[in-house]
């Protein structure tokens, strides 16, 4: 568990924090602050004591999460980063600072990339990290659908009806907002017509954030008797001559998947856009929720007369207009770094960087998920899927990792959404190269068992839930969210039996000395199910004899194939595959 603080408690975002935060599998809120008027009082959501927003009572939190007021953020979020903790801001002080990275998680987390080696290079201090605008974050996640498929935007009308709790507590005057329409709210224009060109724009350029250079936005922002959910109007021109409909725009909406997804990060939708295609629909009553505050819904996608096509869109201001961004965001690191206590040497956000690269390959090749590593199924040996082959599944093709997996999992059992760790086995071996460590120490330090704080870097993040996740992809498992007391957890039961069941019957077969002889992967399959104690799931319709036969082949295979006999050199054996088996012989006494 990451230690985190929360400052600004006792506003609107703040609380959101505190309910975002309560349960959360990866963050512990273990300090919170606001101003000297709420300090000593106990704050209701998290049981702790209000102390006033100093670093000196923070000094046990790697990270804060800031629902600090403007008028107050700029400075005491920059004490917070000269202390070395880092910092993820709602308030606007930083968000426009060439080198602060403005991130929607739905949408630009790429630009986190500049965090690398940061606090090495800066003395230790912490980071800053901001997220958008409310209204900005909801209008660039359609946005960056469109530009992705559709490519450059360059007129951008918006008209919004924004929600009264994003004027924060206790804010405007209900003598003011009944039965009203307040057609203006202070800097929100300004903010919604350059915010989005920072995010959309390609990052990094010469040691600054550049923007967007194709688009121009002209924004009206008004205030509605709404409580949560701001609902805004888009009309946009392409630039490309080749204009798409509105039912391709509907399709680009709904294919749209961002990197936050499919790391499996834990309060990642399932759809960052939601498309309604009712004509009175998105509703901020009715839609706000969806999946849980953290998508976009968008409806009445059609021709416009004067620009090229129009639609609305609703975000819920408080969840992904707000806190729910700095979680997200602070997931997504978590997902590929660890963030690190300060103070320690070398570079935050090393794994980070590969994990962003291994994510980008995932979604080049169809947001595959971590699991469904095309890569990998491309260096498979051909012979392996004897069974998946000959069915002509070739979409079903799994990943050795993905077996073990799938061979673990009861018919009934859910995974749920805790962070175990990253699923890359390029990315072990990366970590494994940068340290000399005994086996027993690396399975320590990646399973995240290990007390060592100066090793929390080398976790393996994720990787129970990002090889389900391949599966999910594959149509093997499916997502479905329960809810485990306050907490949404995603948890993956089987979809796809079938797949299932010709593992199981390769796995017998091979077993008991049916049909030719085994490929390379089916070996190392069983003996790893066998290592991870998952092999008998596959067993289970045997008969005694049947059993204890194959258990005896398989630990025959192990010893073989450990040690590099004769028959598996001619199984195509080779020196790493038997060093990992050799490993699994000592499974036992290495933990
Ligand atoms: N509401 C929304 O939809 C969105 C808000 N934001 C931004 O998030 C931030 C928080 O917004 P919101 O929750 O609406 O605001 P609120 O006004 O509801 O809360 C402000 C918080 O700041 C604290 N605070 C004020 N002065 C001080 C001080 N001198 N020292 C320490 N703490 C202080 C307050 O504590 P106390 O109670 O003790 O005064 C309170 O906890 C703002 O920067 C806002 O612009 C961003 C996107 C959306
Ligand atoms: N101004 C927004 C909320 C907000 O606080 O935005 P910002 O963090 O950009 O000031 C609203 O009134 O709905």
């Amino acid at each position: 568990m990451i230690q985190v603080g929360i400052l600004g408690i006792t506003g609107t975002v703040g609380q959101r924090f505190a309910q975002l935060l309560s349960n959360h599998p990866q963050f512990k809120v273990v300090a919170v602050g606001a101003s000297e008027r709420s300090a000593g009082r106990v704050n209701a959501d998290t049981g702790l004591t209000i102390t006033t927003c100093d670093p000196a009572h923070f000094k046990s939190c790697v990270v804060v999460f800031s629902a600090l007021d403007s008028s107050v953020a700029g400075d005491i979020e920059g004490k917070f980063a000269s202390a070395g903790i880092h910092v993820l801001s709602n308030a606007r002080n930083y968000r426009m600072e060439e080198t602060v990275p403005l991130v929607v998680p739905l949408v630009n987390t790429s630009h986190l990339d500049m965090l690398k080696g940061y606090s090495a290079a800066n003395s230790g201090k912490g980071f800053i990290v901001t997220n958008a605008n409310c209204s900005s974050t909801g209008l660039v996640v359609p946005l960056k659908a469109l530009l992705d498929k559709f490519g450059p935007i360059d007129q951008l009308h918006v008209t919004t009806q924004q929600a009264i709790s994003g004027a924060g507590y206790p804010g405007v005057a209900s003598l003011d907002i009944l039965e009203n329409v307040v057609p203006f709210i202070s800097g929100e224009e300004e903010k919604m017509e350059t915010e989005p060109l920072k995010i959309l724009g390609p990052g990094l350029v010469d040691g600054k954030f550049a923007f967007d250079q194709d688009m121009r936005i002209s924004a009206t922002c008004t205030r509605v008797p709404v409580i949560d959910g701001h609902t805004i109007h888009v009309s946009l021109r392409f630039k490309t001559p080749n204009k798409p409909t509105p039912a391709e725009i509907n399709a680009c909406f709904s294919s749209y998947k961002c990197e936050a997804q499919t790391l499996g990060c834990p309060s990642a939708p399932s759809r960052s856009i939601i498309v309604r295609t009712e004509d009175n629909r998105p509703q901020p009553r009715v839609d706000r929720d969806a999946e849980r505050g953290f998508a976009v819904s968008v409806g009445r996608v059609r021709e416009c007369k004067l620009l090229d096509v129009k639609f609305t869109l609703l975000v819920h201001n408080t969840v992904l207009g707000a806190a729910g961004s700095s979680v997200l965001n602070a997931e997504w690191m978590m997902s590929g770094l660890t963030q690190r206590k300060r103070n320690v040497a070398s570079d935050v956000l090393d794994e980070h960087d590969d994990n962003y690269n291994n994510s980008n390959l995932s979604s080049n090749n169809n947001g595959g998920g971590a699991g469904s590593s095309t890569a990998v199924d491309r260096d498979r040996d051909e012979k392996d899927d004897d069974g998946d082959d000959k069915q002509g599944k070739r979409a079903n093709k799994l990943t050795l990792m993905e077996e073990i997996l799938l061979m673990g999992l009861k018919d009934s059992q859910v995974i749920d959404d805790r962070s175990t760790g990253e699923v890359l086995l390029d990315e072990a071996l990366r970590m494994i190269k940068t340290d000399s460590q005994s086996i027993a120490s690396w399975i320590d330090l990646m399973s995240g068992e290990t007390w060592n704080l100066m090793s929390f870097n080398y976790q393996l993040k994720q990787v129970r839930e990002r090889i389900a996740k391949g599966l999910v992809d594959k149509g093997v498992l499916r997502t479905e969210k329960r809810n485990f007391i306050l907490f949404d957890m995603a948890t993956h039961p089987v979809a796809d039996y079938s797949v299932k069941e010709q593992l199981v019957q390769k796995t017998v077969d091979c077993l008991l000395g049916r049909g030719s002889a085994p490929s390379k992967q089916l070996v190392a399959m069983c003996c790893a199910a066998y290592a991870a104690n998952v092999l008998e799931n596959a067993l289970v319709g045997l008969n005694h004899v049947q059993r204890e036969q194959a258990f005896t082949k398989v630990d025959e295979m192990l010893q073989a194939w450990a040690s590099m006999g004769e028959k598996a050199k001619a199984g195509g054996c080779d020196d790493v595959m038997a060093g990992v088996l050799s490993v699994y012989t000592k499974m036992d006494s290495l933990l």
